[in-house]
């Protein structure tokens, strides 16, 4: 299939010494087990964390081993730069994503770079997020982030603190879910998240869990219970996106042009082709999890930044005002001037990208950085927070947030690939202009209605399911002004 895009394919090399001549150059945390490998000290609950605390003491790149199974790291700006030429690199489909080839197979995320259906869909679905089509999902996403504050007005008054994680969540899987699919959970008016937010998380730690031990020790993790417990979630996922897919096709109606429409009934330009209805139920899952849970988590770390730095949220508050004015809701173009807005946002994915790694394979033999051989189809993990946090590139005080950073003026300063959070080259994300459009229109509407503070026994600690989120963060709220009339509420800018 003929594409400017096309991602050449290479089939990785398993054993690490034959993969990295030189992995003798490559330093590992110091007390090794034998048979065991790097096993002392370690967090499993928490094995990105626990990787990032071992790569700021041992460089650029390192290695660590579980068992016989051994994976290489790369955290140093000068070492991702080379890693994201894309003459020599391509995306590799590493453990973490591999796991969840049972729930997407070949859905875009998944894919492997020689799978067709990669090639289809990809050049099938780019238009779904052309800056045409976001301006068409913006009313649905106000729509939804109306039911946000329609829910916190509601705590608010109730005297009880917001929970940022879970409600950020079931924004973003609304919000998906409309603008993609035409779909409603019902998540605001639930008590309890839907069983589709229930079975995605739970599928999704079983699958961090199995990645965190490699190997055949994998599949007894957890004994045959949690073996179970995955097929029901994978089941109920599937029922629950077939459902979706069945109604649209049996109304036989067009959506009004969104990701399952453009799914079902766009042909490929170059050749014609059409995604089966089995790759339809995969890019649907692929885009209600990819889609959702990222999002939610940036919006998460921006909400705790804020509210620990009152300074940054007053300057915020600002530009919202100025550049939103009295206007009840903001039109598509307003939402890109909040230029502020989007350093917070940025910050925030620097400290904590919430998607924290993706893996790159050698596309022929060559040399990392002018030190390290590798031969064609080795592979090395890129961690995000290690390379967010290079003090070559970042200074001497990495861990401080400052929006400040991503002044046009600084940005223009620091080398190029040093700020990833969307991943690198053909297979980056695909949803990055929608997230980043959701996430700064929803901070511009809660900075203007609300101020936060935090609980001062609140201290950041960052769960794991493949995607990182601020655990239990909880904000107490204060309306800043009154709401404006309901039915100024729904018209302007629309
Ligand atoms: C802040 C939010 C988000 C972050 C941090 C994020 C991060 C990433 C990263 C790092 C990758 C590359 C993974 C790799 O190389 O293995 C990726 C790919 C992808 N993302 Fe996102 N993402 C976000 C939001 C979204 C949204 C909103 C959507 C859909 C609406 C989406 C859909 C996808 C898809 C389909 C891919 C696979 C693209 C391909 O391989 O062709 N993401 N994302």
């Amino acid at each position: 299939m003929a594409s400017s895009n096309t991602v050449r394919a290479v089939d990785p090399v398993p054993d690490v010494r034959e993969a990295w001549p030189r992995l003798d150059l490559i330093p590992h945390p110091p007390r090794r087990v034998p048979l065991l490998g790097d096993v002392l000290g370690t967090d499993r609950s928490r094995p990105l964390q626990d990787t990032v605390r071992r790569g700021s003491e041992l460089g650029p790149i390192f290695r660590r081993k579980v068992l016989s199974f051994e994976l290489v790291f790369v955290g140093g700006a000068e070492l991702v730069a080379d890693l994201s030429d894309e003459s020599r690199f391509a995306k590799h489909v590493a453990p973490g994503i591999a796991a969840l080839r049972p729930l997407a197979k070949d859905g875009l995320f998944t894919a492997h770079n020689h799978e067709p259906n990669w090639q289809l869909a990809h050049d099938v679905l780019a238009p779904g997020f052309s800056r045409e089509a976001m301006a068409g999902y913006h009313r649905a996403m106000l729509d939804v982030a109306d039911r946000l504050t329609g829910h916190w007005d509601a705590e608010l008054a109730a005297g009880r603190p917001v929970d940022v994680p879970g409600d950020m969540t079931k924004l973003t899987l609304e919000t998906i879910a409309r603008t993609g699919f035409g779909h409603d959970f019902g998540s605001f008016e639930r008590a309890r998240p839907h069983p589709f937010v229930d079975a995605m998380v739970g599928y999704l730690s079983y699958a961090q869990r199995r990645t965190a031990l490699p190997g055949p020790l994998a599949g007894l993790l957890g004994g045959r219970a949690a073996g179970r417990r995955a097929a029901r979630d994978l089941a109920l996922l599937n029922d629950t996106v077939d459902e979706v897919v069945r109604a649209r096709v049996a109304d036989g109606r067009p959506g009004d042009g969104d990701l399952l429409d453009r799914m079902l009934r766009t042909a490929h330009p170059g050749t014609g082709e059409r995604l089966s209805l089995d790759n339809v139920r995969r890019q649907v899952i692929t885009f209600l999890v990819a889609g959702h849970e990222t999002t939610s988590g940036a919006l998460s770390f921006a909400l705790h930044y804020l509210s620990l730095h009152p300074e940054v949220a007053a300057r915020a508050r600002e530009e919202v005002d100025r550049v939103w004015g009295d206007v009840p809701s903001p039109g598509y173009e307003q939402v890109a001037k909040l230029r502020y807005v989007r350093r917070v946002l940025d910050e925030s994915l620097r400290l904590w990208p919430t998607a924290p790694a993706f893996a790159r394979v050698a596309l022929e033999d060559t040399v990392l950085g002018g030190t390290h051989p590798m031969r064609r189809g080795a592979w090395a993990l890129v961690v995000l927070p290690l390379l967010h946090r290079d003090p070559a590139v970042w200074g001497p005080d990495p861990e401080r947030f400052d929006p400040d950073r991503f002044e046009a003026a600084a940005v223009r300063g620091r080398p190029a690939h040093v700020f990833k959070p969307f991943g690198t080259g053909a297979r980056a994300c695909i949803g990055r202009q929608f997230a980043l459009h959701e996430a700064t229109l929803v901070l511009g509407l809660l900075l203007r209605r609300y101020e936060f503070t935090p609980r001062p026994e609140y201290r950041l600690s960052v769960s794991e399911r493949l995607t990182l989120m601020p655990e239990g963060l909880r904000l107490r709220l204060e309306r800043r002004a009154p709401r404006p009339a309901p039915d100024e509420a729904v018209t302007a800018g629309r």
